[in-house]
């Protein structure tokens, strides 16, 4: 993006202050207001209007706060990016990041807004926005309600660009992920030619990896993930997810169940062969043998020994 588009950017997001909803709303009811007022004493309609003015103060004062910690925040990106040469096609995606996000939700981070609140009242609006659309997910039907709302807490909202890699084959799962609004591809085959499916607002992704155990590599990711247009997702973090489900056993049942009919099932247009599997293990290495030694001590703990033995040489 050029400086002249860099300035149309800016003319915009200004522009976005004086359009926006709430300000729109607010010269709305002024008008209503005043026309509403016609006879009355000029002492109410004077202590009226000014209230309005104050009002529509803080709205435009909101307003600019908001868009120049975006702004500050984009340039200080910009800046760094020059600094270390960044190539310019990577520095255009991150600015259609920064627009994107600004202009789809009016902030940068939707999760700092609510990370000051009283507990209370975040439950009460992630359950107000998102609990219906997370009953309806396949995955954690029969889960119990309240993990939801934890989980619900713990989500982190983040956009993609169009044709973005959002998991990659062979990597291991750290998250996985719910489709907010658009759309994202599982890819595979030569150059990703080959789409198995597209998955839409309210589908989650990338959870085989999570409910599997990392024995013989079953935390990789079994596909690729690519979004499909803008795509804002949520983001749930596997040791959120874990940290959540201690306290919810029957749930974690419930879960680990689903997980292995995933596998069965979803994975089978994307899971890796058996040799490839094996050399996504091979970027650790083979893992070396145990020595003797530590094969002995292990023995020695699942025998109930070790215990033993530290209680013998006590008593001594
Ligand atoms: N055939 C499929 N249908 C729908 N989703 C799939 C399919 N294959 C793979 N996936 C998803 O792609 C994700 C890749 O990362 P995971 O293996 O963690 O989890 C995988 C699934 O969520």
């Amino acid at each position: 993006m050029g400086r002249k588009a860099e300035t149309h950017c800016r003319a915009a997001i200004e522009s976005d202050i004086l359009t926006s909803p709430c300000l729109c709303n607010l010269l709305f009811i002024f008008r209503l207001l005043y026309t509403s007022l016609q006879g009355q004493p000029i002492i109410m309609k004077t202590a009226v209007i000014s209230v309005s003015f104050l009002e529509m103060r803080d709205v435009i004062g909101a307003a600019t706060a908001a868009q120049t910690y975006f702004r500050a925040s984009m340039d200080g990106c910009v800046a760094y990016m020059n600094t270390y040469t960044i190539p310019k096609l990577v520095q255009n995606r991150v600015r259609t990041w920064y627009n994107y996000t600004w202009a789809s939700q009016g902030m940068l981070d939707e999760s700092e807004l609510l990370d000051k609140m009283p507990l209370v009242m975040r439950i009460a609006i992630a359950v107000d926005i998102n609990l219906a659309t997370f009953q309806k997910i396949q995955l954690f039907q029969g889960c119990d309600q309240q993990m939801l709302v934890d989980m619900l807490l713990r989500l982190k909202s983040i956009i993609y660009l169009p044709g973005d890699y959002v998991v990659m084959k062979g990597d291991i799962g750290k998250e996985m992920y719910i489709i907010k609004s658009g759309a994202v591809q599982v890819v595979g085959g030569p150059d990703n030619s080959i789409v198995f499916v597209t998955l839409k607002a309210g589908c989650v992704f990338g959870e085989i990896s999570l409910l599997q155990s990392a024995k013989d590599g079953g935390n990789r990711r079994t596909a690729n993930v690519r979004a499909y247009g803008f795509a804002n997702l949520f983001v749930l973090e596997k040791k959120d997810l874990f940290d959540i489900l201690v306290h919810y056993p029957e749930s974690q049942k419930v879960l680990a169940k689903k997980g292995r009919q995933l596998i069965k099932s979803k994975a089978a247009a994307g899971a890796p062969a058996k040799e490839e599997k094996q050399k996504g293990l091979a970027l650790f290495g083979q893992k070396p043998p145990t020595p003797k030694l530590l094969k002995a001590f292990g023995n020695l703990r699942k025998a109930g020994l070790l215990d033993k033995l530290k209680k013998g040489a006590e008593e001594t």
